[in-house]
């Protein structure tokens, strides 16, 4: 943008934090030095150490699990409650101090709140509570909650409901608190590790299922299918988040995409997670930072843990060097440390590395620049054609530093067709027509100006004149639709009696009527009062608009620009925009999910209501990369690399597969004559309807639907707000959010699933509305795979294994001719949602 410079962008701050897992010293502000915060274990070892010899002792007093009469186990007999007794004076460091606001409390990670023996669930869930509640005391404001263990034996995520129905007792427990379940990226059972005094071996065999020998597999999607029950059953609680654990080798980047749409309020990095350069100082890999850049980016950047990273100087060793730490575009710079004569010692290089890599952060895009604060947020629908946009509305549209310059080119391009075409215009001296319909304070007029400069064509314009224009526009002040189209002087003689109004079509009270001194010599008594020459309509030539909305018509484009359409010149007239259309894809979006539902407490219509929002925290869950493939791929290139410089597109997340919903296109030669005996005017040939089918390659949640639009202004100036065409059509551009059509409920999607959405707009001739609903799909295996390559099914799509590759839809293909088709699979429909409708919110014609 014009007169913006990077360095004026400050960008995001990191706030970073030192985690100690075996903390024992009181933390105080001094203890906090150099870092934000600072995490404080909830309870000691003296705790861990009486909470074991209390299980011990009874469980060496208590008879071995049986049946009872009926067949359960869960009887009083197995299950009599352990009481932990209140924490005493040894029992936790923690004591309400000036540091509190700077501290994370830890709540112990040897209990198992998932345990398969409902004594080690019970009394772990005690003891989360005791700490929780003894946190709560303190004044604590966020707890660090390790998660839940995955893997008891040949169970996998048996117990994540215990575990979740625990964190909704510590929820209403610690009512100040924010939680932060702190889970690893993925499930990977070999690091589910137990250690001594941990309360999960104690689990008692009997309630152990007998081990079936299968190893347990890494499951990439595994601790967010734990996260998205535990935010379920504690109904996406506002108070609670994820703690993400950054390893050394990252997942695929479709993993990562994932986390970037959870609320990761706590980024944790071990420092086995860092590399080391050429001068042993510890480094991110590109990947890492890349992540990191991406996180930081989100309406609500997480805070960065250090773990392990070594005691906190001078206070956890007895060593209190302070050197200042290290700065510079390349960390360490090679050069800083070779001209330097002073023998450097950093104590924190953790610490040092990180406020250098938010020193590096790349400027934000002026969309981002643009949309601070808007990140996630949900704007209702404008009414433009009942409610005025008020100046600064205006303003703020008019600092796109895209939208007018395409405008302007499509313009000046049209015009210069026109000539070297010599196309005839509508006006007798030869003049481009040329109208701005809807054209707010101006600013398409004034590129009009400049276009035909530029292209050397003379246009008329009509639209307001002000001296600016100098006299060059003359203004029309009414409903588009009401207009009888602009009128030029034949030379014959007219009444005197003859009103402006009449003959421009519409009431005199509507018009400018220029002020003394105005630029427009003589135009009024010209207008009407000349005795040579008569006013008679004619044709526009070139029909300007934009009454874009994010979903390209869900302003009534095409309802207002029908009403100019007998207006345009039949033979050669063009309009600018020549079409649009609207797009969508499915897509996770917790965050506007939880806040839709808020919503819905004061308004029952916010669920079915589509809403402008810059999507951040969201995640496509149907890609046109190949998981397996290009995303691995890119994602060990960008692990193998190390160290500072730019981040490259090899980190960039999967592209999503939007598909087009409709399209509409002007002049439109094919609405059809209206009935005169009809008092209202049929608006049928503006209803709209698709069904359109989305491979889903890996499990998740839908919340709704994302949604763009494109427009071809004139030939091959286009502009898109399409997440996939966005940049090449028009980056930058900063005029339109997407929209976001929300589901009431949730809808789970299988991997290798299939998303099938229907959408209509619909229209009841006062206003227009959208419906829409999803399906989802899982492929069920009907015989065996089928080897041999035969016709596609969809394009992209191979007969076959259904694999992610072969599930992607490249075309704009509907469900019967999705994957469904497939020899040796049929689709299974596994979840069906309700038919939404925002008529009670329709765009008003
Ligand atoms: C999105 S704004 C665009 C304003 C300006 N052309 C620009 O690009 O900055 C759309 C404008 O069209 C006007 N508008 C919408 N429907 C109209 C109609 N039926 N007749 C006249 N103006 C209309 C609105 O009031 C608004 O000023």
């Amino acid at each position: 943008m014009e007169g913006y410079s990077a360095s004026e962008d400050a960008g995001p701050s990191f706030c970073i934090g030192h985690h100690e897992a075996d903390r024992f010293i009181a933390v105080t502000p001094q203890v906090i030095q150099r870092y934000d915060m600072m995490t404080v274990p909830i309870t000691t070892q003296h705790f861990h150490t009486r909470v074991l010899g209390l299980l011990s002792s009874y469980l060496s007093n208590l008879p071995s699990p049986t049946y009872d009469s009926i067949g359960t186990m869960e009887t009083t007999q197995n299950t009599r409650p352990l009481t932990v007794p209140p924490l005493s004076k040894l029992d936790s460091h923690l004591t309400p101090n000036d540091a509190t606001s700077q501290l994370v409390g830890v709540t112990s990670s040897w209990i198992d709140l998932c345990s398969p023996d409902p004594l080690i669930a019970d009394l772990s869930r005690q003891v989360l509570l005791l700490e929780v509640a003894y946190a709560a005391f303190c004044g604590i404001g966020y707890l660090l909650i390790p998660g839940p263990k995955l893997h008891h034996g040949s169970l996998h995520s048996e117990g994540v409901v215990y575990y979740a129905r625990a964190i909704q007792d510590a929820l209403n427990l610690g009512s100040y608190i924010q939680f932060h379940i702190w889970l690893p990226m993925v499930d990977n059972p070999e690091l589910e590790l137990d250690t001594m005094g941990d309360l999960a071996p104690l689990a008692r065999e009997d309630f152990l299922q007998p081990d079936d020998g299968a190893l347990p597999k890494l499951d990439l999607f595994g601790t967010w299918d734990a996260w998205d029950l535990i935010r379920k059953t504690c109904k996406f609680h506002a108070r609670l988040f994820v703690a993400l654990s950054m390893p050394k080798q990252l997942p695929p980047l479709f993993v990562q995409s994932r986390w970037h749409s959870e609320p990761v309020h706590l980024l944790t990095i071990d420092a086995s997670a860092f590399l080391k350069n050429q001068k042993s100082y510890p480094v991110l890999s590109k990947a890492h930072q890349a992540l990191i850049a991406k996180l930081m980016r989100l309406r609500t950047p997480p805070w960065i843990l250090l773990c392990g990273v070594g005691p906190i100087p001078g206070l956890e060793t007895g060593d209190d060097t302070e050197t200042s730490p290290l700065s510079g575009q390349d960390y360490p710079s090679l050069s800083q440390v070779a001209g330097s004569n002073k023998k450097h010692f950093d104590p924190t290089p953790h610490l040092s590395y990180l406020r250098n890599l938010q020193q590096r952060q790349p400027p934000r895009t002026p969309i981002e620049r643009f949309g601070t604060g808007y990140q996630d947020y949900l704007q209702a629908p404008l009414q433009p054609l009942t409610v005025n946009l008020e100046s600064i509305t205006y303003e703020v549209f008019e600092k796109d530093p895209i939208k007018y310059e395409w405008y302007e080119k499509a313009i000046c391009k049209a015009l210069k067709d026109w000539a070297e075409q010599k196309k005839p215009t509508s006006h007798p001296d030869g003049k481009v027509i040329l109208a701005v319909v809807g054209a707010g304070r101006g600013p398409l007029v004034t590129r009009a100006i400049k276009a035909s400069a530029e292209a050397g064509v003379e246009i008329d314009l009509w639209r307001h004149n002000e001296t600016i224009w100098d006299g060059k526009v003359t203004l029309v002040q009414s409903d588009m639709r009401s207009w009888k189209g602009p009128q030029i002087r034949k030379q014959t003689v007219v009444g005197d009696t003859e009103n402006v109004g009449a003959s421009l079509g519409i009431q005199d009270s509507l018009l400018y009527t220029p002020k003394i001194g105005d630029n427009e010599p003589g135009r009024k008594t010209d207008f009407c009062g000349s005795k040579t020459s008569e006013l008679s309509y004619t044709h526009v030539d070139i029909v300007v608009s934009e009454l874009l909305g994010s979903f390209a018509d869900n302003e009534l484009s095409p309802e207002c620009l029908d009403g100019v359409n007998d207006l345009i010149n039949p033979d050669h007239g063009i309009s600018i925009p020549a079409s649009y259309s609207a797009h969508f894809t499915p897509v996770s979006a917790p965050k506007l999910h939880s806040d839709v539902m808020n919503q819905t407490i004061s308004n029952p219509a916010a669920p079915e209501t589509p809403y402008v929002v810059m999507l951040h925290a969201i995640d496509f869950l149907s890609t046109t990369d190949s998981p397996a493939n290009a995303d691995s791929a890119n994602q060990n290139a960008a692990n193998r690399s190390s160290g500072s410089g730019n981040i490259t597109a090899a980190t960039e997340f999967p592209t999503p597969l939007v598909k087009t919903a409709w399209s509409f296109s002007h002049p439109n030669p094919n609405i059809p004559v209206q009935s005169l005996s009809q008092s209202t005017i049929s608006n049928a040939h503006n209803v709209r309807q698709t069904r359109l089918s989305f491979p889903a390659q890996n499990r998740g949640t839908c919340h709704g639907l994302a949604g763009y639009f494109e427009t071809v202004l004139y030939g091959d100036v286009e502009l898109s707000t399409n997440p996939v065409t966005m940049e090449e059509k028009s980056a930058s551009m900063i005029s339109w959010f997407p929209i976001y059509f929300p589901l009431k409920t949730p809808m789970n999607v299988p991997d290798n699933g299939e998303i099938v959405v229907t959408m209509y707009r619909q229209t009841d001739n006062r206003k227009v509305w959208y419906e829409w609903m999803v399906e989802v799909f899982a492929l069920e295996r009907t015989s065996a795979p089928v080897t041999r390559v035969s016709t596609p099914t969809m394009s992209g799509a191979r007969l076959g294994s259904p694999s992610a590759e072969s599930l992607k839809g490249k075309d704009n293909s509907p469900g019967p001719r999705g994957v469904a088709n497939r020899a040796g699979y049929r689709r299974v429909r596994v979840g069906l949602s309700e038919l939404h409708s925002s008529i009670k919110d329709g765009c008003l014609m």
